[in-house]
This record gives structure tokens, sequence and C-alpha cells, in this order.
């Protein structure tokens, strides 16, 4: 795993595999969101919650393609030209001073049909990124770029972010709540559970808007009296 430099890679890099989940399983994971993921799997990789969501309103869900920029934004450069569609860049910056990404980067990305950004430090052009849409996370921003010196592209290999290992082909999923990394065989095993959830909170909402409070449509009041009783016992929805 690097967070720091790390060696160049191969001249004629491999492609990383683009998407070992299918477009239909990759199409479900995009239409839930991040919470529900975590319900279904509690074990999921959280990257610091700091790497927050620059551009409101949207999810990501998408293959990592990962890249090591030490204050330095030419391997974003380079690796956002490289990464196949679909992809989510990962940029890590061990230095973390500098912006390595911002909207001529995203402008890239959308134009090439990237999942979205994630950057491990800082961005900048904030309101060029929300004007764009596409989804960008990052520690925050500042207007200071970096420098373009470092030739090397995309690493596949993994990384850190944010405390996390990420490596190339895991899922990046990400929303107004953050960020979770997960392998593709972990998303096929938590789809089913992460629907549930999705499908009983609606249910669950929909009957508090008919005037039912939340502890009718759950198991809150026995859970409580079990659990003062000092036995075990689990909050379910009843819907
Ligand atoms: O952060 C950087 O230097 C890159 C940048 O401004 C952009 O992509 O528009
Ligand atoms: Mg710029």
């Amino acid at each position: 795993m690097v967070g720091a430099w790390s060696p160049a890679p191969p001249a004629s890099s491999t492609m990383t595999p683009v998407d070992p989940l299918t477009s239909e399983e990759l199409g479900r994971v995009r239409a839930l969101a991040t919470s529900s993921l975590c319900d279904a799997d509690k074990s999921l990789r959280l990257p610091d919650p700091a790497i927050r969501a620059i551009v409101p309103g949207v999810r990501m869900a998408g293959p990592a393609v990962t890249v090591v920029a030490p204050d330095d934004h030419l391997p974003v450069l380079a690796a956002v030209g490289e990464a196949p569609p679909g992809a989510v860049l990962v940029a890590v910056n061990p230095r973390g001073a500098r912006a390595v990404a911002g909207e001529l980067v995203a402008a890239e990305a959308r134009r090439r049909g990237l999942g979205g950004i994630v950057v491990d430090g800082y961005c900048r052009d904030v309101a060029g990124l929300r004007a764009l849409g596409l989804p960008v996370f990052a520690r925050g921003s500042t207007p200071a770029s970096g420098s373009a010196r470092d030739p090397r592209g995309w690493d596949e290999q993994t990384v850190a972010l944010g405390g996390v290992p990420v490596a190339p082909g895991d899922l990046v999923l990400g929303d107004d709540d953050g960020l979770a990394v997960a392998s593709p065989a972990e998303i096929r095993a938590l789809l089913p559970g992460a629907e549930e959830v999705e499908r009983a909170e609606a249910a669950v909402l929909a009957g508090m808007r008919g005037g039912r409070s939340l502890a009718d449509h759950t198991t809150l009041v026995e859970h409580r009296a079990t659990r003062r009783a000092g036995r075990e016992s689990s909050l379910a929805f009843t819907v």
C-alpha cells in the first residue's frame, strides 16, 4: 500500500479490469444510498469522513483507478486521460497542501465518461465543479495548485485513501453522507440486504406521512424493554 512516493508503473501498463460487476449490478448499486450499503454490511471500508462530497446531491459508484499525486497534479492529468469509462479516479496526495484536481480535470473526466473523482487532499475550482455535476470528493479546497512535474500516470496499486486500502478495481461508493469502499464480491453479497433496507425505510416513511409514528413501524418498544431486562435483542422494522 502506498501513501507516499512510489515507483512509476511500467511504461506499457495493462488496463485495470474495468467493471467486474455486471452493468445491471452496478445500476443497482448506484440506486442505493451509502447508508443502506453500510447497514447491509457493517464491515465496509470507510475512508476518513473528512473526505466529503464537494458536489452535493450526486451519487457515485465505480471501480477505482489509483494515482499518487504528491502536491503535483501532472499524475492526475495523465490518469484522467487513461482511466476507462465508469472508473472512479482515486488521487492520493500524501503531502496534502495543494490542490491536485479542479474543473479541467473534472471536465475531462466527464468527457471521458468517468464515474467521479476522489482526492485524499484538496481540490479547487469548486464553483466550476458544482456546475459540472460530476461527483467529486475531497478534504476541502484551496485555490493553490501544486507543481506539474511528475510524469507518471495511474499507479495500478493499492493506495491508502483516508486510512483504508483501495485496490484498483475495488468499488468506490459515495454520496452526501461520505465514502465507502468494497470489493465486487462484498458488493454482490450485500446488494439484496441493502435493497431490503431501502424498501423497509421507504415503507416506514410512507407510513409516517400517513400519520403513524416511527415506533409503530419498528420493534422499538419491545426492544427497549428487552434491553432494559438485560437480554439480547435487535431493533428491527416491522414493515
Ligand atoms: O488542481 C489543479 O492544479 C488542477 C486544476 O486547477 C484543474 O483541473 O482545473
Ligand atoms: Mg483549474
